[in-house]
């Protein structure tokens, strides 16, 4: 993989080429200051807001608001205290931004939106009403580590671990987008060569019925608005297809990489033999409730949820197993 196709897939780069096709957002530069907040890894603390105190979340709390954490002037915490940061003109920019969004919106750095933070916000989703849930989201994600230091990890001819600059892509929040209308789509030499459901944690029956209609509706789609207009020769896009089968465009991703392959691997992806326009396109869904995968963004690490043989509970339970033998074997050795 080469770093100009991961730069593709970075928002406010594909963005104002396809806005006609995508959810409404508006792209605003982060400042390095807010950019270095994002990195440090010291103690948590939210940036003082100068307009929405009383927006943050109830189970986040403040603590220097509080009265028992008051210290007194001379003695020893004093020093400890460290004056949250602020980023007033940022703020500012981000509240005209929500505001012409009608009030809500998802956040996204270049590439990636915090998924595995929705449990810590009031409402668990990524709505986000305020700078001081935009900065609660962002602050709390490791998924947007990716972003702020990995995106070029797989590239062979990285010069750098991060882009030069870094956008909030605030994009107008759509609370009624139903999971199992998600696809991730995979190009491959200018061809359409799979297409995945993206929610694979679920068995949605209907998805069956409807499935030769969603493929000729994405691969239109992909044919009119993507083929000729994105430059990679190989890569992945995101889509929402609508109840009255119009799709949307979500995001693009990199061939490979940290992109998951969801229903697919790599390696049969490379495989698919492909140059027909017309060829019909290898289209997976669930299609029974044994084979939905475990979650990916439950904020669980994915081993935890991995029984499969060779992982690391499959590991764990061979030894447990083993031991288990011997103790029964030799039960005085154990006491
Ligand atoms: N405008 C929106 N309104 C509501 N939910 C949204 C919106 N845009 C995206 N989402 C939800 O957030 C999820 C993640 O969005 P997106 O694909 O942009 O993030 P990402 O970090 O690039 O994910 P991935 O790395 O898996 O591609 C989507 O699958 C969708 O469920």
């Amino acid at each position: 993989m080469r770093v100009e196709e991961v730069n593709r897939c970075q928002i406010n780069n594909w963005y104002p080429k396809f806005k006609g096709v995508s959810f409404e957002t508006i792209i605003q530069e982060l400042p390095e200051s807010f950019v270095d907040y994002l990195n440090d890894s010291g103690p948590f603390i939210l940036p003082a807001s100068s307009v929405d105190q009383d927006a943050l979340p109830n189970r986040v709390h403040n603590p220097y608001d509080e009265d028992d954490f008051q210290v007194a002037e001379g003695s020893e915490d004093e020093a400890e205290y460290v004056a949250p940061p602020s980023f007033p003109e940022l703020e500012q920019a981000i509240k005209k931004s929500i505001d012409s969004l009608g009030g809500a919106v998802i956040p996204k750095l270049n590439w990636s939106v915090p998924k595995d933070t929705a449990w810590i916000s009031s409402t668990g989703t990524l709505k986000c009403t305020s700078f001081s849930e935009i900065a609660l989201l962002l602050k709390s994600s490791d998924s947007l580590v990716h972003d702020l230091s990995h995106a070029y990890d797989s590239c062979t001819d990285k010069t750098s671990t991060r882009p030069s600059t870094f956008f909030l892509a605030l994009r107008k929040w759509y609370r009624s987008l139903r999971p199992e209308m998600e696809f991730r789509c995979f190009v491959r030499c200018h061809n359409l060569v799979g297409i995945s459901q993206r929610e694979v944690t679920g068995f949605y029956p209907a998805l069956i019925e409807k499935k030769d209609d969603i493929r000729a509706s994405i691969h239109r789609f992909f044919l009119e608005n993507i083929k000729s207009k994105f430059e990679s020769e190989a890569y992945a896009f995101d889509v929402y297809v609508k109840s009255n089968g119009h799709v949307k465009l979500v995001d693009f991703n990199p061939w490979g990489g940290s992109t998951i392959p969801l229903l697919f691997d790599w390696e049969e992806l490379e495989n698919i033999t492909s140059n027909e326009e017309n060829m019909t396109v290898d289209f997976r869904i669930i299609e029974s409730q044994c084979t939905v995968r475990p979650g990916l963004k439950t904020a669980v690490p994915f081993d935890y949820l991995d029984t499969s043989e060779g992982s690391g509970w499959d590991d764990f339970l061979r030894k447990a197993d083993v031991q288990l033998q011997q103790q029964t074997k030799f039960p005085e050795a154990v006491a």
